[in-house]
């Protein structure tokens, strides 16, 4: 292998490519004369496209493949969306860079109607993410929520085709989409507290490669990698995967990190929220802090009650 070359691991999905491809210009940008190549490729989670995700089980759907390839030396480096980066790596993988966070929020895509507010009486909201179902159900218990899955383009035709009044999807991939128009309206981190990572890409290789370590370097943003790790280590300690009700959100200023979390059953009759803050240095244990504030108010009951179904 050519000391000049460095191989990125893709999803094929419209967004996956996107981030591939902004990781291979800013690689370029930062490195004279490097050569980087795109090596697309298909995961579990993109085949199993019918079943609701968390009744598929396991974690790290849409990354398994990618971590084989880095592992067997076919590809150096994988980008991923860090809402759907699994809390722990395979032997001798990591995650060595996060890059500058993009709208961390959800965003409300209907044809009709500007806001959930608007939804009347008994409407159709297309998500598949638990998360996001509890809270536009506690906010408004009359509403039908249907599953949608399939890439965002997928998710944006079936809106069209009439099956749903709204659906909802991360700000973050319709921007880079070039799809910001199809947005109705933003929702807030109050309305809908984001997922752990959203908006936030990032890159993983081997532990050992010094090389690869070194060009990634400068993709690293400080503030979004502080923001993430709080967030994550929530999710970690709160045991839970990218497909369980669970919201957390930092937010920085100065040298403060501030921190929502939210715990919830699918449903929206339960939601337990919580919130801290301290130095941004102290991000991994802010969230662990925080996760278990939820946990002693109720959360762990709801977990395992969704995990068991
Ligand atoms: N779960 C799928 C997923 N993973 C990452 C994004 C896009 C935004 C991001 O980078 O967080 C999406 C689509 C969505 O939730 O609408």
């Amino acid at each position: 292998m050519s000391q000049n070359v460095i191989r990125i691991a893709t999803r094929k999905s419209p967004l996956a490519m996107w981030q591939a491809e902004f990781v291979k210009a800013e690689l370029e940008k930062a490195h004279e004369g490097l050569v980087v190549e795109l090596l697309p490729m298909s995961t579990k989670g993109d085949v199993i496209l019918d079943t609701p995700l968390a009744k598929v089980g396991g974690k790290g759907l849409f990354v398994k493949e990618l971590e084989v390839a880095m592992l067997e030396g076919k590809a150096d480096i994988a980008v991923h969306s860090m809402k759907d980066v699994p809390v722990d790596f395979p032997e001798g993988l990591g995650l060595q860079v996060i890059c500058e966070r993009e709208d961390p929020r959800d965003a409300f895509v209907s044809n009709t109607y500007k806001n959930i507010e608007e939804l009347p009486q008994g409407a159709i909201v297309g998500t598949s993410s638990l998360r996001r179902q509890c809270q536009i159900r506690a906010a408004r218990p009359d509403l039908e929520i249907r599953d949608l899955r399939g890439n965002v383009g997928t998710r944006l035709a079936k809106l069209d085709a009439g099956n749903y009044d709204a659906i909802i999807l991360a700000a973050a991939g319709l921007k880079r989409l070039k799809l910001e128009e199809r947005i109705a309206s933003f929702i807030s981190a109050e309305d809908s507290l984001p997922a752990n990572g959203q908006g936030a890409v990032g890159i993983e290789c081997r532990t050992d490669d010094e090389r690869v370590k070194a060009l990634l370097a400068p993709l690293e943003h400080t503030e979004t990698r502080y923001r993430v790790i709080a967030e994550r280590a929530m999710n970690t300690r709160l045991e839970g995967g990218c497909q369980v009700p669970i919201g957390a959100y930092a937010e920085i200023d100065g040298d403060i990190l501030s921190l929502r979390g939210l715990v919830g059953n699918p449903d929206g009759s339960q939601v337990i929220r919580g919130a801290t803050s301290g130095s941004k240095q102290d991000a991994e244990q802010l969230g662990i802090a925080l996760a278990d504030e939820l946990l002693s108010k109720g959360a762990k009951a709801i977990l395992d009650a969704v995990y068991a179904k």
